[in-house]
């Protein structure tokens, strides 16, 4: 499984004091926060407060993406470590919540302990790892405690924070005022009982029943219901999967590749044709494949600006060498997008106000991460299968040491 750290950390002291809590710098690399946010602006969905989207791990088991918690995994495990060793721990600590939050214009949080009420007693320790910058992806949002120290962080990508989830660990989130705030939260306890992973697992292995190892394409996402990508401010809102995909430039067609009128029965919401097979257009041009639906179509646009950096060395080394790109077939629209509204203009404040993309967009490298992206989902679906039966012989969700894999056949 692919390295998180950042550079070798020494393990923190144990905590002391009044108020214990740690900042541990450069925890995860800058690679591990980037297939983070890939993960996040492809599955995320509205969240359980205002201005907030989410991607908790059984959304994501129960959305078709199971493979994509396998990135989850080490860093869960290295920050369950982390707690133990920095609380010194005696007992066992199991973790209760792994999601990756969005923190959108607006977002803010009071003074609280995260154990504050009676459905929360069961927390014991919180981790929270920044998975992009303050100042640079946005404003505001910095985290501040009541007492001790130290008394105000200001987020950094890759930086975790640890903390006790009572009452010596009050804290706030100040107000995002612009930007995309992006972390990776982790509740953990002591109580069997609120122990996450033997529900994920029902809910994997519940997934694979349904798809053969062989199975052709088993990583597609399946939405789930419309009202969960709904993201609503003040009295408007708009589709996540809508928005975040014409923010990035893009726009939903028709897959029948014709302006068809009928594709859609009158009494229908139009929001009904983000889960029915579709085209991705840029402009006037519409790229050739179909997808299964906006979430897959979602999933690949982000994977193309989270591979953007090596999709651009790609091409210049091609430019150099021999020219064997490939030559997507691209089609000239005649009016085939479909007729999804969107405030605009709030999609553009909550998703896109902070920092416009100057890159290029290349229709080849696009190709190609369609391709890349086949892989990455196939490799992933694959270990998953793989580490399944072990996870549930456990009970638990933890790496596998590959020497393990080898020597033992999995039942
Ligand atoms: O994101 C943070 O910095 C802290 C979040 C927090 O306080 C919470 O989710 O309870
Ligand atoms: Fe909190």
């Amino acid at each position: 499984m692919a390295d998180t750290t950042a550079s070798p950390t020494a393990s923190p002291p144990p905590a002391s004091g009044d108020h214990p809590r740690v900042l541990l710098r450069g925890f995860l690399s800058r690679e591990t926060c980037k297939e983070m946010e890939f993960v996040h602006r492809s599955c995320g969905a509205a969240g359980y407060r205002p201005s907030v989207v989410s991607t908790s791990l059984p959304h994501l088991a129960a959305t078709g993406c199971g493979h994509l918690i396998l990135p989850f995994v080490p860093i869960r495990e290295r920050l369950r470590d982390a707690v133990e060793s920095f609380f010194d721990c005696l007992f066992d600590v199991f973790i209760e919540f792994t999601g990756l939050i969005s923190w959108c214009k607006g977002a803010s949080i009071g003074w609280h302990s995260d154990d504050n009420k009676p459905y929360l007693r069961q927390r014991a320790f919180t981790a929270v790892c920044y998975l992009n910058n303050h100042g640079e992806d946005y404003k505001g949002g910095i985290l501040q405690f009541q007492d001790g120290d130290p008394s105000s962080i200001v987020p950094v990508a890759g930086d975790v924070v640890i903390y006790t989830a009572d009452n010596r660990n009050v804290h706030c989130v100040t107000e995002v005022t612009e930007g995309e705030r992006l972390t990776l939260t982790l509740w953990f306890t002591r109580n069997r009982a609120y122990d996450e992973d033997p529900k994920l697992l029902t809910f994997l292995s519940q997934a694979s029943l349904n798809c053969q190892p062989t199975e052709q394409k088993s990583y597609i996402p399946m939405p789930a219901s419309d009202n969960m990508y709904w993201f609503s401010y003040d009295q408007s809102g708009f589709d996540i999967r809508n928005a975040r995909v014409q923010f990035l430039g893009f726009s939903f067609h028709s897959s029948s590749g014709e302006h068809n009128p009928a594709v859609l029965p009158a009494e229908d919401d139009p929001i009904v044709l983000l889960g029915k097979q579709l085209r991705l257009g840029r402009g006037d041009a519409v790229f050739e494949k179909i997808f299964s639906n906006s979430l897959h179509a979602l999933q690949v646009v982000q994977f193309y600006y989270w591979k953007a950096p090596e999709l651009a060395a790609r091409r210049e080394q091609s430019a150099i060498g021999s020219r064997t790109g490939c030559y997507p077939a691209i089609h000239h629209s005649r009016g085939t997008e479909l007729p999804l509204s969107c405030n605009h203009t709030l999609a553009q404040i909550i998703f896109g106000s902070f920092k416009t993309l100057e890159s290029a967009f290349y229709w080849n490298d696009f190709a190609l991460a369609v391709a890349m992206w086949e892989n990455y989902s196939e490799e992933l679906k694959k270990q998953l299968l793989t580490l399944l039966p072990y996870w549930l012989s456990n009970g638990t969700i933890f790496v596998v040491d590959s020497s393990e894999l080898q020597s033992a056949e999995p039942i």
